[in-house]
């Protein structure tokens, strides 16, 4: 549905400000019906990835496809036959306050010269679609940030999109609404097979919808994957702060990680993450690590988690650091496949 092939984004410099790269070699595909995130912290360039894709900002190399069209390559009656096919949402909704609800929902469609019976019949579904039919004559301020941003999905999709792009659409919502929002855009995705790609700084976002996830960095995708691959076993740096940052599984009160060192002194303990997946695996997996290990082992901290609607579970233990515990560990680790980070050593 989405394609990038070498995309590239240089803004150029002017007097003495210098060039700067926001995007490089961007290879990525968005496969049609597919919930995607970009992820990746604030300058990282994830606007300007979104904006490449319906045409606000040109790629500098390479290209952006979209069902197979460049977009680079349309004119002026291409692109907004594009936009018609590419609905978006703002982190600040980008109502016209002037405009009720059902106006502002209204708007693309007067746009494109609909008749205003028309318009009736196609702009009271969206607003029972969001769960909004009781406020179509609403002003944005007489709204709440949630329902800002349904009037704001609903305007998206009053053009028949095959596309969603959303900019950072909860950044703006307490938890509880975001959740809402993100179970909207689901069953949006589910009910009209709508594709949706979305950019956030928040791995909840991600794991709460996105199949799959890239993460951007300095303007390069550094990760990217199936969401519960990447989540669960980070390769990458900056994944592993976000989702660090993000509290995602058994997190470590502060008073042991921060006293935590790289490597063991005698008679230190090594401090072990073990990633496993479904709800039912913590069970044996205790009882065979103490069988296999030995009895000295602690476990320091335990939850089972989802990511994108499957359960993994996460636990903190800890053994002796000698090193014929260490090599036992090993050994059982290379036999099980278990996922493991070992997060460093401490009394
Ligand atoms: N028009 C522009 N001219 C020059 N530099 C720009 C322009 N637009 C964006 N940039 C720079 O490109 C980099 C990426 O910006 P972008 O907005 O894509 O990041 P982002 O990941 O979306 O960040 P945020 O979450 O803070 O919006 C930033 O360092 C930004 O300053």
């Amino acid at each position: 549905m989405v394609r990038f092939e070498a995309a590239g984004k240089i803004f150029a410099g002017s007097g003495a400000r210098p060039a700067f790269t926001a995007l490089e070699d961007i290879d990525y595909t968005v496969p049609r019906g597919a919930i995607a995130g970009i992820i990746g912290r604030s300058g990282a360039g994830k606007s300007t990835l979104i904006r490449l894709v319906n045409g606000l900002e040109t790629p500098t190399s390479g290209k952006v496809f979209v069902d197979g069209v460049d977009v680079a390559a349309l004119d002026a009656a291409g692109l907004r036959a594009l936009r018609r096919e590419v609905g978006m949402i703002f982190q600040h909704f980008n109502l016209l306050s002037s405009r009720t609800a059902f106006e502002n929902v209204a708007l693309p469609l007067e746009i494109a010269g609909i008749s205003s019976a028309a318009i009736r019949g196609k702009v009271l579904p969206l607003l029972d679609l969001v769960g909004l039919s009781d406020k179509a004559e609403r002003y944005p301020a007489e709204l709440s940030g949630g329902q800002k941003q349904r009037v704001g999905i609903a305007r998206a999709l009053a053009t028949d999109p095959k596309l969603l792009l959303s900019d950072e659409a909860t950044s703006a919502l307490d938890p509880e609404t975001t959740q809402s929002i993100l179970e909207l855009l689901r069953r949006i995705n589910a009910d009209l097979g709508l594709t949706v790609l979305l950019i956030t700084h928040e791995m909840e976002v991600v794991k709460t919808v996105a199949s799959d996830v890239a993460v951007i960095d300095g303007g390069r995708i550094v990760e990217r994957g199936r969401t519960f691959d990447v989540f669960t076993r980070p390769q990458h740096e900056t994944t592993r702060s976000l989702l660090a940052a993000a509290s995602m599984g058994a997190k470590l009160p502060d008073w042991i990680s921060s006293d935590l060192k790289p490597s063991p002194a005698a008679g230190d303990r090594a401090l072990v993450r073990l990633i496993f997946f479904g709800k039912t695996a913590f069970q044996p997996l205790t009882a065979r690590l103490v069988a296999e290990i030995g009895p000295d082992v602690n476990i320091l901290a335990g939850a089972i988690d989802e990511i994108a609607g499957e359960p993994f579970g996460s636990l903190v233990v800890s053994y002796p650091a000698d090193a014929e515990t260490l090599e036992r560990a090993a050994r059982f680790y290379a036999r099980t496949g278990l996922a493991t980070e070992v997060l460093g050593y401490g009394v």
